[in-house]
């Protein structure tokens, strides 16, 4: 086994994983949450036309004092006026609908005299001048045509569907997500509905690194348990490796120097593969590679281990693939409670950031610590304590 720094292991990850493709796609509400692969452009002005903004009359004014107009029009939402307003003269609009040709501004309703619902009146009186502009929402005054609307690498928000379906857009280009399998491995492992029997235990990185993949934009294809018998999860690997809509296996467990380390046992003899020492605790035993053409990277099996691993070496190549933007280096916190780390290589502390900006760590080795945590404080190689009030690097988990 080698040693490898994180930042070494986390490009080897990236170059494994390369680079995705994208794809035409129907803007709409499966479209949420991808990644943008080209900027997304305005087809139409946002409005589309000169519309009210209220209930009730466009104007056209006619002499300074005039307050009683006459009502030559009613125009409903959807509707195209085909009349023009000559001065003092008034059509009923409705909110959204096209004001006629000739419109200076709108009046509510509840500033005339005339009723809110039945026919429109033959006249009507206004409790309030037309002011120009008043109450109506200007043709492009929001978006222009041709306009960007957002710029590659962002994320297909609700928020900018519903101004990109206003803005006449129909599809996207966006980055298709990675189709992943995950593999855990080991003897020990009971599915939900089995009881572990003596020796055995519930089965729980399968789902914890699925469901990390997909928070991570990927689509889960298969997600399988494999005993420790090397041939049964060769079978399985050649089975993924054949399988078109896979592009990457992500397995757990059996990567450390036991006895029974199936995923090393399996892989290591391939020259495509690599197993490494990394640097870094939580999450030291790695190994990454192909099987036939199928990149795999294989995360060590303690459930800590995996959740970091996953975070700090695939996430990474994942969001790269998917479009996003890089990680930021991480934010500072200031450490809550003085506590002690392990020299000798990067750690990463399951850690919980709190709204007054201090960061602290219950008994980072368990599964409570795992679940409440909702960063990992990233502690230098040399650094063998963190005392309170230092300033410390944390990445959200
Ligand atoms: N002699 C050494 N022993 C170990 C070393 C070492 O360097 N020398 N490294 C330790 C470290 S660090 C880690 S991390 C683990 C990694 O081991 P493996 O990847 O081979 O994982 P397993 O041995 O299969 O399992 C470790 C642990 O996690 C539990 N586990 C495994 N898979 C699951 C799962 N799907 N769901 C829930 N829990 C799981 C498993 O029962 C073990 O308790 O090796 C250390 N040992
Ligand atoms: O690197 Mo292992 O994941 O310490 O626990």
């Amino acid at each position: 086994m080698g040693h490898r720094s994180v930042v070494e292991h986390r490009a080897a990850v990236e170059r494994l994983l390369g680079d995705g493709s994208r794809e035409q796609v129907p803007l709409d509400r499966h479209t949420a949450w991808r990644r943008l692969a080209a900027d997304l452009v305005a087809a139409d002005d946002l409005p589309r036309f000169d519309n009210s903004a209220m209930d009730g009359y466009a104007v056209c004014p006619g002499a300074p004092d005039q307050r009683t107009y006459l009502v030559v029009g009613d125009v409903p939402a959807g509707s195209a006026p085909a009349f023009t307003l000559a001065p003092g003269q008034a059509a009923r609009v409705m909110t959204g609908a096209r004001v006629p040709e000739g419109t200076v501004g709108v009046v509510p309703v509840e500033l005339t005299d005339a009723r809110p619902t039945g026919p429109a009146p033959e006249c009507v009186t206004l409790r309030q001048d037309p002011l120009p502009g008043r109450h109506v929402r200007l043709r492009g005054e929001d978006v222009a045509a041709g306009a960007v609307l957002a710029a590659a690498g962002s994320e297909v928000t609700p928020a900018l569907l519903a101004l990109a379906r206003s803005a006449g857009c129909t599809t996207a280009s966006v980055h298709v997500p990675t189709r992943v399998a995950v593999v855990a491995t080991g003897a020990e492992l009971a599915p939900p509905d089995a009881d572990p029997g003596a020796g055995g235990i519930h089965e729980s990185n399968s789902d914890m690194v699925a469901a990390l993949a997909e928070a991570a934009g990927c689509d889960v294809r298969r997600v399988a348990v494999c005993s420790d018998e090397p041939d049964e999860l060769r079978a399985l690997l050649d089975e993924l490796d054949a399988d078109p809509h896979v592009d990457l296996v992500v397995t757990t467990g059996g990567v450390s120097a036991g006895a029974y380390e199936v995923v090393r046992q399996v892989c290591s003899p391939l020259p495509t593969f690599d197993f490494v020492h990394l640097a870094m605790q939580p999450g030291g035993p790695q190994g990454l590679g192909r099987y036939g053409s199928t990149p795999v990277v294989c995360l060590p099996g303690t459930p800590v281990g995996a959740f970091v691993a996953f975070h700090v070496l695939v996430r990474p190549a994942l969001d790269r693939r998917h479009g996003a933007p890089a990680a930021p280096a991480g934010r500072a916190a200031y450490v809550g409670k003085t506590r002690h780390t392990r020299p000798g290589r990067v750690q990463f502390v399951t850690s919980v950031l709190h709204d007054d900006g201090t960061v602290t760590s219950p008994d980072a080795r368990h599964l409570t610590a795992l679940a409440a945590a909702n960063c990992l404080i990233e502690v230098p190689e040399g650094v063998d304590e963190l005392v309170e009030g230092d300033l410390v690097v944390v990445h959200p988990v």
